[in-house]
């Protein structure tokens, strides 16, 4: 890290004290490495046997691990397509922690992408329940899709909307939200120099005002009795413990509980927020405490309460007869077994697997409206990437399991077509038995189905690169 902007400097120093020199040589140390096991995909104890990482757990995160960033590449392996874990700093795993979802509940991650929180989310909650992961931002949300769909995430809508509109359709509808906010990313720096050339007071004050609208919004959205973590990746008491101050004063309904986990954290700081003593249940993740770069977490419970008025659920489009056809003749020429759930909805040609009891999403940005299908052309269905990651390999007629070293494989993520004397037909392409996306058999070639943005190239191989993804 070259240069820390001056202003930083000077805050810190004031607000960390004895503690600041401790704190400023974490900054000639590299980031520590984490990933976090999918447990959509395999259990922590079938991920330790068959990671080929030295892997030590992340006391505050069960599914967590530090791996060694010099000897291995995570990002870089085959593994990785197949969304058997995620790569996720540390002290980011600890936010999801505290929120603790669990199967069956409607959860909003109001702030999603790129989607390290949201797949933890989802992993929690097991396929079960409802979980909304809103991006306002576009190119940040195709990026959250792509996750989504790596991890294999069955139940999730995928929406692009301000939080104040969402709040609008979504009154007192779910069980959690986790707000992980737009922040200045004080702890950011060691892994991304910019962030640090981008900073500055102004910009930190702006970020206070945009995270206090935030959590307005996100208020009302909340069951009576229902959850709400607000987490950010900066130092900053603005945006951390006086925006929590300014936000539980403004609403009585709420109070803050201690964060699960905050044995391995260090309390936050009343004494940075006007001495509301309440603020001493927060958690604070330092660089210089615990391997991570940095997070303020907050866990507020709103109290038990009449229900306010709920909108009644919306309707989606519905899936017309031809469409259906072909969807059907596709399960009964490809899978042994109909896995999907109804309802169905279209959006144009697209066929997604949706929820009941969603409130009406029309007029909103829908990026996914539920598990993506596929796509119904004119006289065939072409089955999605996103279902392949779902799919359980013992209910396709047709697949190929390869081991990660085979070159047939690296041909595979590559993009290539495979020689192949497989039966004809559309084929579940698998690495250890973990699906990687679609083949076609035919002619002797299994043809490459993999969508084009996920293929290797040559610069994905090179292994000099310096970071994962
Ligand atoms: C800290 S990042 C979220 C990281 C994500 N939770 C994860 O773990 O991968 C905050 C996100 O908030 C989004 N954002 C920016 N402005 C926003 C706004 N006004 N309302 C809601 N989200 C916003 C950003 O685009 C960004 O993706």
């Amino acid at each position: 890290m070259d240069r820390l902007p001056e202003d930083y400097q000077s805050q810190m120093k004031a607000g960390l004290g004895g503690e600041y020199p401790a704190f400023l040589k974490t900054y000639q140390h590299s980031p520590h490495r984490g990933l976090r096991i999918n447990t959509l995909k395999l259990s922590r104890e079938e991920a330790m046997k068959l990671l080929p990482f030295t892997l030590e757990p992340i006391p505050w995160c069960p599914t967590g691990f530090f791996y060694p960033h010099g000897l291995d590449r995570p990002g870089k392996h085959v593994f990785h397509a197949a969304g058997l874990y995620y790569i996720q700093d540390p002290s980011a795993m600890a936010p999801v922690e505290a929120l603790d979802p669990q199967p069956g509940e409607a959860v909003l991650d109001l702030c999603a992408a790129p989607g390290g929180k949201t797949t933890q989310i989802a992993a929690k909650m097991d396929g079960a329940g409802l979980l909304v992961a809103n991006e306002i931002m576009a190119p940040r949300r195709k990026v959250l899709v792509e996750n989504l769909e790596r991890c294999g995430v069955v139940h999730s809508i995928v929406l692009g909307e301000r939080p104040d509109r969402l709040a609008a359709r979504f009154a007192g509808f779910f069980d959690r939200i986790l707000i992980d906010a737009p922040c200045s990313g004080e702890g950011m720096f060691r892994k991304d120099p910019e962030t640090a050339e981008r900073w500055s007071l102004k910009a930190t004050e702006q970020c206070a005002v945009l995270q206090g609208d935030i959590l307005e919004s996100a208020a009302p959205m909340l069951k009576s009795g229902g959850v709400l973590v607000y987490s950010t990746c900066t130092f900053n008491p603005r945006e951390n413990e006086q925006v929590i101050d300014r936000f539980i004063r403004d609403h009585p309904s709420f109070s803050l509980e201690t964060v699960p986990g905050h044995e391995y954290y260090q309390p936050g700081r009343p004494d940075w927020a006007d001495t509301n003593q309440a603020l001493s249940v927060t958690s604070r993740l330092w660089p210089h405490h615990l391997k991570g770069e940095g997070h303020f977490v907050a866990r507020l419970r709103k109290a038990p309460g009449p229900e306010g008025r709920r909108q009644r659920p919306g309707k989606f489009p519905p899936v017309h007869g031809e469409a259906m056809k072909q969807f059907k003749g596709f399960v009964q020429e490809n899978l042994k077994d109909d896995p999907t759930e109804k309802p169905f909805t279209l959006f144009g040609e697209h066929l997604y697997q949706t929820h009941k009891n969603i409130p009406p999403l029309k007029g909103m940005v829908v990026e996914r409206a539920g598990l993506h299908l596929g796509q119904s052309k004119r006289s065939h269905f072409v089955p999605s990437h996103a279902w392949a990651m779902t799919l359980d390999p013992a209910i396709v007629k047709r697949s190929v399991s390869f081991d990660p070293k085979d070159p047939d494989l690296h041909r595979y993520m590559m993009g290539e077509a495979i020689p192949s004397d497989l039966p004809k037909g559309w084929t579940l392409v698998m690495v250890d038995r973990f699906p990687l996306g679609w083949g076609k058999v035919s002619g002797g070639l299994l043809k490459n189905h993999l969508p084009k943005w996920l293929r290797w190239d040559a610069h994905f191989m090179d292994e000099s690169g310096s970071s994962d993804t």
